[in-house]
């Protein structure tokens, strides 16, 4: 099941979302720090992968909603500077698990987890991160391209930097649009009519919007769920060579149920199955290619040519 609803990512990173704390990962985010400025690091922890790229880092995660417990054990290394896809049939968990990455997860009241998410070796649900800065440095973008739509242009991009909770005056905005529109492969098309509304662009352009949106605020992770889902095969390919350009400044992990997608983007693949009423588990993961011609498993076979799912 894809959320899109970016505005609820932010905002509840403005509201109460900060004191729920999840039974079974501890003890929950602290409170006492002060926001970090825009372009300025929030309370970081070691960094453990090269090139300034960032390493998420998933250890034995488990999620339930209520007693359905709905992954088990997964275990998996999204690598600095690469594209990992989640693939598997529907149900089986992929986007639970991408929400468990950024701490979505808990914004439905009957979610629980346990297990740990490590960025750059810090963990997500311990001591030290809150909950803003988890979503700041964890981006998202969703299925369905969801700008705010009588919102201009320009609006939408700076809308993701309450995330910060500062005030940013107009020059460093008019740079962190640029920067942010180039890197989505939006600006060309859209820098003479920045004040002119969100919601008059076409789907591809709305959903390189968001990416724009999402990068203003200068995510280690950028998390997409189906982003290409809801687009014609042209602005699929954009969106695709826009994730080819981005992998070199953020560390991108992708669900998709387009197999030739997966193929062309990732570098990485998991392959997630949860059978016969069983949690979702990793079955397989690996470098895409061999993914893809040489899969270990038979499951992973036949599902990768397309034999169920
Ligand atoms: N908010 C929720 N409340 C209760 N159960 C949920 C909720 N969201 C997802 N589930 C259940 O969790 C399981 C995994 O769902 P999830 O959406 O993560 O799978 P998925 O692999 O991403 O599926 P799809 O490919 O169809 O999007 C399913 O059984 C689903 O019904």
């Amino acid at each position: 099941m894809a959320t899109d609803d970016a505005a609820t990512q932010i905002a509840a990173s403005e509201d109460e979302m900060a004191t729920r704390v999840l039974p079974a990962v501890g003890p929950g985010p602290e409170t006492a720090a002060p926001l970090p400025e825009p372009d300025t690091p929030g309370p970081r922890q070691p960094v453990v992968s090269g090139g300034g790229l960032s390493l998420l880092e998933a250890r034995g995660v488990s999620a339930w909603f209520g007693s359905h417990r709905v992954l088990e054990g997964v275990s998996l290394v999204m690598g600095a500077g690469e594209v990992t896809a989640l693939i598997g049939p529907s149900g089986c968990g992929k986007s639970t698990f991408l929400r468990v990455l950024n701490r979505m997860h808990e914004l439905v009241p009957s979610a629980s987890l346990a297990g740990e998410v490590l960025l750059d070796g810090g963990d997500v649900y311990g001591r030290g991160w809150r909950l803003q800065d988890v979503r700041r440095d964890i981006g998202m973008v969703f299925q369905k391209p969801n700008p705010f739509p009588a919102m201009s242009i320009y609006d939408n991009v700076v809308s993701g930097l309450r995330l910060t909770g500062r005030r940013v005056s107009r020059d460093v905005k008019d740079e962190i649009v640029v920067r942010s529109l180039v890197s989505a492969g939006l600006w060309g098309e859209v820098r003479d009519r920045l004040r002119q509304p969100g919601g008059g662009l076409s789907g591809g352009q709305q959903q390189r919007l968001c990416i724009a949106r999402a990068l203003a605020v200068r995510p280690r992770v950028l998390l997409m769920d189906e982003p290409c889902s809801a687009l014609d095969p042209t602005s699929t390919r954009v969106i695709e060579e826009t994730m080819g350009q981005l992998r070199r400044e953020v560390t991108i992990v992708i669900v998709t149920h387009n197999m030739q997608q997966a193929a062309r983007v990732s570098q990485r693949c998991a392959f997630f199955l949860a059978s016969q009423g069983m949690p979702g588990q990793i079955v397989e993961y690996g470098d895409t290619d061999a993914m893809f011609s040489e899969p270990q498993d038979e499951r992973t076979f036949d599902y990768v040519n397309g034999r169920f799912g």
